[in-house]
């Protein structure tokens, strides 16, 4: 059969870039007093005086990236008013930058040019603090906002977020030549509660939450974006309100309903219809989910990954549920053939307990009676092991591990 031309005609979708997350909305809805929040906070730096550190917290997809795009445009655009102010803002998104020293490394590279970046390893990390320090002294700038969004990839080791905001105080910035402020940014609630006394002291100057939204809200945000996504009358009446009841129920993530819109539309469009439909929804859910799930399961840290591995290889040996000794055992051959830093037991079993929480586990609690004691058994949860051997081959250095299967342990 030849092959049909490619034309652009589209009976479905105007714009459908305008669903992505890189489209800008004019407006957000249903976000007034986090705005009001963030602007009074930043307050201090459209007057000269040095920027207060923030800290924005709230589940995935309900604005914080949006919200700080826009008030950091505004910001750059309302010091126009002002003769002595140049702020530089250093927006970074810290995902798969596993540490504080990766992060540091991030940001020297943000001052340099294409040909002067250095390198992921091999300075020791005081050696990168000077370089940052150095290139803020140099700087032109009265201030400088680094945005560190996802900043929760970094895990425990929270350094960078002790450095940055005090570098004014210990004198390593002199405050009359740059003043430097952090904006960091979390989905996850137990990072904020993690973080050491002395990094929430410096770093949570103040807290701005942003709460999931409900289905009106998401009804309204899907409103406000397809009517420029869309082609006029093609969504029936009942999609977009379906779309906001599932995402409420769901997540609250403005994310989550345009994705399902979008489905939906692509299913509609692949179908050669004229019409999205409510079934179009209905059937967009579990495929918007699955992504999701792949995307959170990629996103955990290697070592929950590793763990995913070994629980991988129980099941295929008909070992699951397993108690976390076990998998221990597993874990342990896994980390060390892919050469990565075996972790203890205890850690291993924090993963284990993380991986419940975010629904990839099920456990079940075993009591052998007075003298026995209890124990834990581990198994998946709602989640089929297939998709996550389908993801862990994509993650860097674990393919190596499906070469060989474990089975001597
Ligand atoms: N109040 C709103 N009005 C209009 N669009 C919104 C609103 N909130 C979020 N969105 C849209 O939803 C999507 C996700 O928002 P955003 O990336 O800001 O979420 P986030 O909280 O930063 O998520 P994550 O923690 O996963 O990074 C974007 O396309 C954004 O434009």
């Amino acid at each position: 059969m030849g092959l049909e031309p490619f034309t652009a005609e589209d009976p479905i979708f105007l714009d459908e870039d305008v669903l992505r997350d890189s489209h800008k909305p004019e407006d957000l809805i249903a976000r007034d007093r986090e705005l009001e929040e963030y602007q009074a906070a930043l307050k201090p730096v459209i007057k000269g005086a040095r920027p207060r550190n923030i800290f924005l917290y709230g589940q995935t997809g309900v604005g914080k990236t949006v919200a700080t795009e826009m008030v950091m445009d505004r910001l750059r655009k309302d010091q126009e008013n002002y003769d002595n102010l140049d702020i530089h803002v250093v927006h970074v998104v810290c995902k798969n930058l596993n540490s504080s020293y990766q992060v540091a490394v991030k940001l020297v590279n943000e001052f340099r040019d294409t040909n002067n970046k250095i390198p992921t390893t091999g300075y020791p990390p005081d050696t990168i603090y000077e370089f940052l320090w150095k290139h803020l002294r140099e700087i032109d700038s009265t201030h400088v906002l680094f945005v560190l969004d996802e900043v929760d990839a970094i895990g425990n080791d929270d350094d960078i977020l002790y450095e940055l905001p005090r570098c004014n105080d210990n004198g390593n910035i002199p405050v009359e030549e740059t003043k430097v402020g952090v904006i960091g940014i979390s989905n996850k609630f137990t990072f904020r509660d993690n973080l050491s006394a002395r990094v929430k002291d410096s770093l949570c100057d103040e807290e701005i939450h942003f709460p999931p939204y409900d289905a009106n809200q998401l009804r309204n945000i899907l409103y406000q974006r397809a009517e420029n996504a869309f082609v006029d009358g093609v969504l029936e009446d009942d999609v977009v309100p379906l779309a906001a009841a599932f995402a409420g129920q769901e997540s609250g993530s403005a994310r989550q309903a345009l994705k399902l819109l979008f489905k939906a539309g692509d299913i509609a469009r692949s179908r050669d219809l004229k019409e999205v439909k409510e079934e179009h929804i209905r059937e967009a859910e579990p495929k918007v989910k699955e992504s999701q799930v792949r995307n959170e399961l990629e996103s955990v840290p290697t070592q929950s990954h590793l763990t995913l591995y070994a629980l991988l290889t129980l099941e295929k040996q008909d070992s699951l549920p397993a108690k976390s000794s076990d998998i221990y055992d597993v874990y342990e051959i896994a980390a060390n053939r892919i050469d990565t830093d075996v972790k203890t037991d205890r850690t291993i079993r924090d993963r284990l307990s993380q991986l419940k929480l975010k629904g990839f586990l099920d456990v079940e609690e075993h009591n052998e009676g007075p003298k026995g004691g209890s124990y834990y058994l581990y198994e998946f949860g709602d989640i089929r092991p297939n998709m996550v051997a389908e993801v862990l081959r994509d993650v860097d250095r674990l393919d190596d591990l499906f070469q060989t299967e474990i089975t001597n342990y």
